[in-house]
């Protein structure tokens, strides 16, 4: 498979760590020479293998990582961790061999400890639950630097380091990225990190050897049921983030069922945010939804109280900056201090969150990275609030991910939709006319039917739900969001919806 997408920073300057250190301080059993083996880094892939690499061979789906011991070698790597099963496949390549049951467990604590990321480590926040990781991110992200901080983020958009930013790979990087991201963040002197924490890099350890000072939740809703059998194990994946040792306290979002049943069951202390009406210590009462933003208040114990607007549209962003904020709070900061430095506005700008993509004439156009069915509820929901006239909604589904959600996927969407236009997103593996089948099949299950149109290339899609428009109308093409690529049969081709929705409107004169 083609990846463009460029590797987690490392840091310029790491200071190197000696192999017969790390065997020692972790009582780890090896083969081979560890005599003035120095390490400045480590990598669980092997193109991305780097002069002086701790290479970890790790068992996987497909493959077993010390198969690509010896090649990890010639790239510079100069010692392979491995469990019992690839020490045996590589104890021809020439590299001292350190060996752990499970090289995964391992590999946070390995990797804090390479890069020293838990000495003084910043403020690190995280965020979890099923929709509004990245615009949450984000939001932490734009206060924190709003109150003058260097900050660090990552997220399934991009990552961030001070002023530097990259594209992302992974929602959250594997545990060696991480550390080796924390550890670049420290040499640009970031005061406050804010990690984007998937329910899979929970269960898959990428978030080992991190501790976290606030962690938050925003809700969680049916997604991933490919990766967990039921919607039961999907939270607790989710949960195992509100453990002593992983986080010092927490804030849950009341939006979802889920929110209340984290409250019961989580092990460190936390605090609640919710609307009107719920059993929260926080209260966040929307005041306006506009086409440009939404405002709200933010209420608290002992009277306390701000108000604020998000640049975003919808309740669920407002619900998000809220949960933002009182995570802050419980990091130490005042609420007035937040209010002031905000000044009225959180300064957020989000990649492909219900971006709008056109300008003053002509149907507003949203591109949005929603591709669950709240996501899609919540999404129309707040393009209705201010659109005058029919909303034309664009969307797929990925191949390859969780097919049980796409029926109500398509029934939302007819649900809460003028017209439909059915396209193809990622197909990935699949046929993408059976994904169609599908979504379409869902629309029809709908109260409301909305008008459907199918039309398979996106690009096209579009250009459809454009010539379809009038002044008034809004279009929401939810799906692809900040992306820049569409994979087909494993092959990423550059596409981004945003250029391709610019440019429709262009053809069509409402530039
Ligand atoms: C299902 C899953 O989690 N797969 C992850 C897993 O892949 P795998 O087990 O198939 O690995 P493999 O291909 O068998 O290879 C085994 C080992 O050999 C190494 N290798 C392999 C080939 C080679 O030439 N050289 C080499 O060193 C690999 O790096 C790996 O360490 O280990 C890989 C290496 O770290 C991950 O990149 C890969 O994530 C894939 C790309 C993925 O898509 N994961 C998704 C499910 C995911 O994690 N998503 C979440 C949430 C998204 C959301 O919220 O929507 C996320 O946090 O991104
Ligand atoms: N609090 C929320 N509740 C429900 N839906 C939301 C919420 N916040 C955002 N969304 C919807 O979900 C989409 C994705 O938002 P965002 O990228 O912030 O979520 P995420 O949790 O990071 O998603 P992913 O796991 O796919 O990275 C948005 O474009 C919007 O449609």
């Amino acid at each position: 498979m083609s990846d463009r997408i460029p590797p987690v920073l490392r840091p310029e300057h790491p200071s190197a760590r000696s192999l017969s250190g790390l065997v020692a301080e972790f009582g780890l059993e090896s083969v081979g020479s560890l005599d003035g083996v120095e390490l400045t880094g480590i990598t669980l892939r092997s193109p991305e293998v780097e002069p002086g690499d701790l290479f970890v061979g790790m068992p996987g789906a497909t493959t077993h990582g010390a198969q690509y011991a010896e090649a990890a070698k010639e790239s510079g790597a100069v010692a392979l961790l491995t469990d019992p099963a690839g020490a045996e496949i590589a104890r021809d390549a020439g590299l001292p061999i350190v060996i752990v049951d499970s090289p995964r467990a391992a590999l946070g604590e390995l990797s804090s400890w390479l890069y020293q990321t838990n000495v003084h480590p910043p403020l690190t926040l995280g965020v979890t639950g099923t929709n509004g990781k990245t615009s949450t991110s984000y939001i932490l992200e734009a206060i924190l630097r709003q109150l003058g901080l260097v900050t660090g983020l990552s997220t399934t958009a991009e990552r961030h380091i001070g002023d530097l930013t990259v594209v992302s790979r992974l929602t959250t990087p594997e545990a060696s990225e991480i550390h080796a991201l924390l550890a670049r963040m420290r040499e640009s002197e970031v005061r406050a990190v804010v990690l984007e924490v998937s329910a899979q890099a929970l269960s898959k350890n990428r978030i080992d050897g991190i501790s976290f000072d606030v962690v938050g939740f925003t809700n969680l809703s049916h997604d991933h049921l490919d990766d967990y059998s039921t919607m039961e194990e999907y939270f607790e994946a989710k949960r195992a983030f509100f453990e002593p040792d992983r986080a010092r306290r927490g804030v849950v979002s009341l939006d979802s069922p889920w929110g209340a049943r984290l409250v019961e069951e989580s092990r460190i202390p936390v605090t609640t945010v919710g609307s009107p009406g719920d059993d929260a210590e926080w209260i966040m009462d929307v005041l306006e939804e506009t086409a440009a933003y939404t405002s709200f208040t933010l209420t608290g114990p002992e009277g306390r109280s701000m108000q604020t607007r998000v640049p975003l549209i919808g309740r669920h962003m407002a619900a998000n900056a809220a949960l933002a904020i009182v995570m802050l709070v419980e990091a130490g900061f005042e609420l007035e201090a937040i209010e002031h430095a905000v000044h009225g506005e959180i300064t957020a700008y989000l990649p492909g969150r219900t971006e709008r993509v056109s300008g003053d004439r002509g149907p507003a156009v949203f591109v949005d990275f929603g591709h669950s069915p709240d996501a899609f509820l919540k999404s129309l929901e707040a393009v209705r609030r201010f659109t005058t006239g029919r909303v034309i909604m664009v969307f797929g589904a990925d191949g390859d991910r969780d097919a049980t959600k796409r029926h109500e996927m398509g029934r939302v969407a007819s649900e809460h939709s003028d017209i439909l236009v059915i396209t193809d997103h990622h197909p990935r593996f699949e046929d993408p006319e059976s994904i169609r089948a599908t979504l379409i099949e869902g629309a029809g299950l709908a109260e409301h039917q909305a008008e459907l149109h199918e039309v398979s290339p996106p690009e096209q899609a579009i250009r459809h739900a454009i010539s379809l428009a009038r002044e008034g109308d809004s279009i929401l093409w939810a799906g692809p969001g900040h992306q820049d690529y569409r994979d087909i049969r494993g092959v990423r081709t550059p596409y981004s919806a945003r250029d391709e929705a610019r440019a429709a409107l262009r053809e069509a004169g409402w530039a």
